[in-house]
């Protein structure tokens, strides 16, 4: 940071703007562009990237007006509109490439592999990340708890699979113990290599806004690595001086897997760990948060709050953006539905300039979407379901069904 401030924050603001679309390696990245704030001293030729970052700041304007009471500054930052289809590849690219550069002559250090337990989305992009660098990769996921999409993902990168039978946090609990044993590097969170990457979303948020502050950046939090991230790339610019204040910060957890949730509701009293109950949020159903003391100095320093979202809040929520445009995924959906409730509470106001995390791309979990659609989830009343019309194939049939669907009969 000392070497950093040496520099005005209007030189770094002038810098990571002049580098926006180029192709120039490395800096086409979204990650890479900032460089000097991600990991300043690697050569560009060990970079391992994909071009990730540079996603997609969505105004939900419709979402906003028609939805949250007129909302008019309601923007979803579409992290999961990337390579392997979640932001993980923001922190891969920056640990994978540190690796590789260990890897190599001079430092040749012996590291026969990066390992990873996962929800799904940590071992698709450490997957295609080695798999792009010549890497070996294993990966250890709960049997039966992520979609088929994520699970293929890593198969289809060469990376060795371990599918084991208990959850998340039994997988994390292991790659802890066989990391500390074996010369494998560990890719999850726990090391602060794949926050470096991640917290750019955060400084790639204040570049789209041309370097204005937002009030509110909801993220959906389970390990809760990205909560600190988005701090740390927050907090970083407003100590350089490329902004004068950062945004409040609101975590928002499944009420199924909440363990931070609670522990905020205990005025930071009381941590417990708990068995995460089954969620749609799939890739957030952890109940032991190896970041936790991490998201609390975040939510402190930034006057932050928690939310939680029980599954027919978070299908819903996720109904309505993809209704109005989007193809959200749960966990974005639990982050829109803290938004309902502090917009119901009047905790976030109609002008209130507001930034959702999108984590993942809503193709990544078709089969809630399938089943909420077919309104086939038990005690659930899927509310904003539009199943497909079956209808017989000739033209008398199916002017009826038109005719009362623009007459809204249907
Ligand atoms: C899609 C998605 N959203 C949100 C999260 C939560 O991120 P974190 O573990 O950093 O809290 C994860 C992973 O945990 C994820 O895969
Ligand atoms: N959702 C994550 C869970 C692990 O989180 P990490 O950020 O610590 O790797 C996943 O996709 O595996």
């Amino acid at each position: 940071m000392d070497a950093l401030a040496r520099f005005p924050g209007s030189y770094w603001r002038d810098l990571f703007d002049s580098r926006v679309g180029r192709t120039t390696w490395p800096y086409g990245s979204g990650v890479w562009s900032k460089k000097e704030f991600v990991l300043p001293e690697i050569d560009s030729d060990h970079i391992v990237s994909l071009f990730e970052g540079n996603s997609n700041l969505f105004w939900a304007e419709r979402l906003g007006r028609e939805h949250l009471g007129g909302m008019n500054d309601l923007w979803v930052k579409q992290c999961g509109i990337s390579h392997t289809g979640s932001f993980k590849d923001l922190g891969m690219t920056a640990l994978v490439s540190q690796v590789n550069r260990l890897r190599r002559a001079p430092l040749s250090r012996p590291i026969n592999g990066v390992g990873c337990a996962s929800t799904g989305d940590t071992s698709a992009a450490l997957s295609a990340y080695c798999a792009a660098a010549g890497i070996p990769a294993i990966v250890f996921l709960p049997a039966d708890r992520i979609s088929l999409q994520q699970l293929i993902q890593p198969i289809a990168n060469g990376a060795t699979v371990l599918s084991l039978d208990t959850d998340f946090d039994g997988c994390m609990r292991l790659i802890r113990e066989v990391t500390a044993e074996l010369p494998i590097y560990l890719a999850n969170s726990l090391n602060s290599l794949r926050l470096e990457g991640q917290k750019t979303a955060a400084i790639e948020i204040l570049q789209q806004f041309n370097w204005q502050v937002p009030d509110w950046v909801i993220i959906p939090g389970g390990n809760l690595g990205n909560i600190y991230a988005f701090y740390k790339g927050f907090e970083m610019c407003r100590v350089l001086g490329l902004v004068d204040r950062v945004p409040r910060l609101v975590c928002a957890q499944a009420a199924n897997a909440n363990p931070l949730y609670r522990y905020y509701k205990s005025g930071w009293t009381d941590f417990q760990s708990l068995v995460a109950g089954t969620t749609f949020a799939s890739a957030i159903q952890i109940g032991d948060p190896v970041s936790i003391d991490r998201a609390v100095v975040a939510l402190k320093a930034t006057d932050g709050i928690v939310e939680e979202a029980t599954e027919e809040e978070l299908m819903d929520a996720t109904a309505l953006a993809d209704l109005t445009g989007m193809f959200a995924c749960p966990h974005t959906g639990v982050a829109l539905a803290a938004l309902f409730k502090l917009r119901d509470q009047g905790i976030i106001g109609t002008n209130d300039r507001t930034v959702v995390v999108s984590t993942a791309h809503g193709l990544k979990f078709t089969q809630s979407k399938i089943d909420y659609h077919d309104k086939n989830i038990k005690d659930m009343l899927c509310q904003y379901a539009n199943p497909p019309i079956s209808v017989k194939p000739d033209f008398g049939s199916v002017m009826d069904v038109l005719q009362k669907k623009l007459n809204g009969k249907v």
